[in-house]
C-alpha cells in the first residue's frame, strides 16, 4: 500500500491547470482570476471633495475669513474655471475639487449671505479632498490566481473592468454504484439503503468551483457500471464510489480496467480511505472512492478538492494547523488516520465514533485529526495538526 503523500502526488500528476475563459463581473465571484489585471483608470479619476461645503484657495483657512461664492460642482456635474484667492466654489461629495481649490470647509462651519461665506469658529484640521489615484494608480495590477471574493469584485469593478479572464470550471461526473442504492426520498425496501455520499460531494466540489453532474446510480453489475462510466465521457474528473474494495461485487477496477483505465494505484494507507484507486482513463482523471459515506466525503476533502484546486491553478495542498488536544488519542495504527474532531474553546477533540459509515458524526465534526501511522498515544495539550472540514 502506498502512502498518502505517494497517492497525493499520483493524484495530482493527472490533472492539469485549465484554460481561461472570459466572464461578465457578475458572474466572477467565487472564480479564480486566471491572470493579473490592471486598473483601466486613476481612483479617484480626480481631486474629490470628501464632504458637502465650499471649496477654497486657502491651504490653512481660519475663522473669520470671507470668500465669494462662484460657482457650483457636483457630483458628475464639474464647474470648470479655475479659482482664485478670496473665491470659493458651492461644493458637494464626490464632486471634482475646482483647479485652484486645496480644502473644502464643511457647510456646518459656514455662514453664507448671499454670495459671501465667512468661516466660523471650530474648523476641522484636514482639506477634505480626496487626491487623484489616491486608491489606485491607472496600471496598477491586481494579482492573479485568486479567487474572487465580494471585496475583489467591488476593487475589480473600480478597477473598470466589465468581464475577467478567469480559469474554465473543472467537470465532473460522479458515480454511484452498488444494487443496495436508492436515491434520497425514495421508500426503502430490505436490504436497501439511500444514496448519500455523491449528494455531499457533489456540494462539496460545487461549493471548491466544479461543475458537478451526478449520474444515475448503477448496478453492481459490469454492463451498467460500463454504460454508467461512458456516460461519464467528456468530464475532467470521473470519480466513482462504491464497490472500490475487494468483494465479490467490487467492480469498479475491473470495469474500468476494461475500458482502458491507467492505473496508477489501487489501496493507499489511509483510514478511511483504504480501497481508493485512480489513474488516467483516456484523456479524464479517474479516482474510484470507497463506498462508505465518510471514506468518500474524507477522500474529497484530502485528495479531491486538490486536484481541483490544481485545475484552477491554485496551491492544491490542504491548509494543516495545529491545535491542542481537548482529550487525549490512543496509538494510531500503521494506517495515517483522518479523525473527525470538534474544536472546542480552542481545543480540538476526535468525536466519540470514527466509524466511516457514521455521517452523523462527521457532520457534528468541524475538522479532521491527522495522525501518522503508528503516532504513539497523546496527551491533552499535544499540538496536533488538524485540518478543518469545509462547510
Ligand atoms: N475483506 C475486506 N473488506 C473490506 C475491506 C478490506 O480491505 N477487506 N475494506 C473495507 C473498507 S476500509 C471500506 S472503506 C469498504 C469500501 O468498500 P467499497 O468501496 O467496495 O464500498 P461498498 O462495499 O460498495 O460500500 C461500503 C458501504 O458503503 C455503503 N455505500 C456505498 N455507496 C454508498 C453511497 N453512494 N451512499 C451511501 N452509502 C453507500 C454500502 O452500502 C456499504 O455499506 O470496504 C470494506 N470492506
Ligand atoms: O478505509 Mo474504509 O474507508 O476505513 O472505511
Amino acid at each position: 500500500m502506498i502512502t498518502v503523500e505517494q497517492a497525493t502526488a499520483h493524484l495530482l500528476d493527472l490533472v492539469d491547470p485549465l484554460s481561461a475563459e472570459d466572464v461578465g463581473l457578475r458572474h466572477a465571484a467565487g472564480r479564480v482570476l486566471a491572470q493579473a489585471v490592471q486598473a483601466r483608470h486613476d481612483q479617484p479619476p480626480f481631486d474629490a471633495s470628501a464632504m458637502d461645503g465650499y471649496a477654497v484657495s486657502s491651504a490653512k483657512p481660519a475663522p473669520g475669513d470671507i470668500f465669494r461664492v462662484i460657482g457650483e460642482s457636483a457630483a458628475g456635474r464639474p464647474f470648470s474655471a479655475p479659482v482664485t484667492e478670496g473665491e470659493a466654489v458651492r461644493i458637494f461629495t464626490g464632486a471634482i475639487a475646482p483647479e485652484g481649490t486645496k480644502t473644502v470647509v464643511i457647510q456646518e462651519d459656514v455662514s453664507r449671505d448671499g454670495d459671501r461665506i465667512t468661516l466660523s469658529g471650530n474648523l476641522g484640521s484636514g482639506s477634505n479632498i480626496r487626491p487623484a489615484a489616491g486608491d489606485f494608480a491607472k496600471g496598477e495590477a491586481f494579482a492573479a490566481p485568486r479567487r474572487l471574493g465580494s471585496r475583489d469584485i467591488a476593487l475589480l469593478a473600480a478597477m473598470g473592468h466589465g468581464t475577467l479572464p478567469v480559469v474554465r470550471r473543472p467537470t465532473v461526473a460522479i458515480l454511484m454504484t452498488g444494487d443496495e442504492l436508492r436515491n434520497p426520498g425514495e421508500a426503502l425496501d430490505p436490504g436497501q439503503i439511500t444514496a448519500s455520499n455523491g449528494y455531499g460531494l457533489a456540494a462539496m466540489l460545487e461549493a471548491e468551483g466544479a461543475e458537478v453532474r451526478l449520474l444515475p446510480l448503477a448496478r453492481d453489475t459490469v454492463q451498467s457500471l460500463a454504460m454508467a462510466l461512458r456516460l461519464a465521457g467528456g468530464a475532467d474528473l470521473v470519480i466513482t464510489i462504491g464497490g472500490a474494495s475487494v468483494g465479490d461485487h467490487d467492480l469498479v477496477a475491473q470495469v474500468a480496467g476494461d475500458a482502458g483505465l491507467d492505473l496508477a494505484f489501487h489501496k493507499v494507507a489511509m483510514r478511511p480511505g483504504k480501497p481508493l484507486l485512480a489513474g488516467r482513463l483516456g484523456e479524464q482523471a479517474f479516482v474510484g472512492l470507497p463506498g462508505n459515506p465518510v471514506s468518500a466525503m474524507v477522500c474529497g476533502v484530502i485528495f479531491i478538492l486538490p486536484m481541483l484546486r490544481k485545475m484552477l491553478g491554485l496551491a492544491p495542498d490542504p491548509v494543516t494547523r495545529l491545535m491542542p488536544l481537548g482529550a487525549p488519542l490512543t496509538a494510531n495504527g500503521p494506517r495515517q488516520h483522518y479523525m473527525r474532531a470538534r474544536v472546542e474553546a480552542g481545543a480540538c477533540r476526535a468525536v466519540t465514533s470514527q466509524d466511516s459509515a457514521l455521517l452523523s458524526r462527521l457532520a457534528s465534526a468541524d475538522c479532521l485529526i491527522v495522525r501518522p501511522p503508528n503516532d504513539p498515544s497523546r496527551e491533552t495539550g499535544f499540538l496536533q495538526a488538524v485540518i478543518d472540514l469545509p462547510d
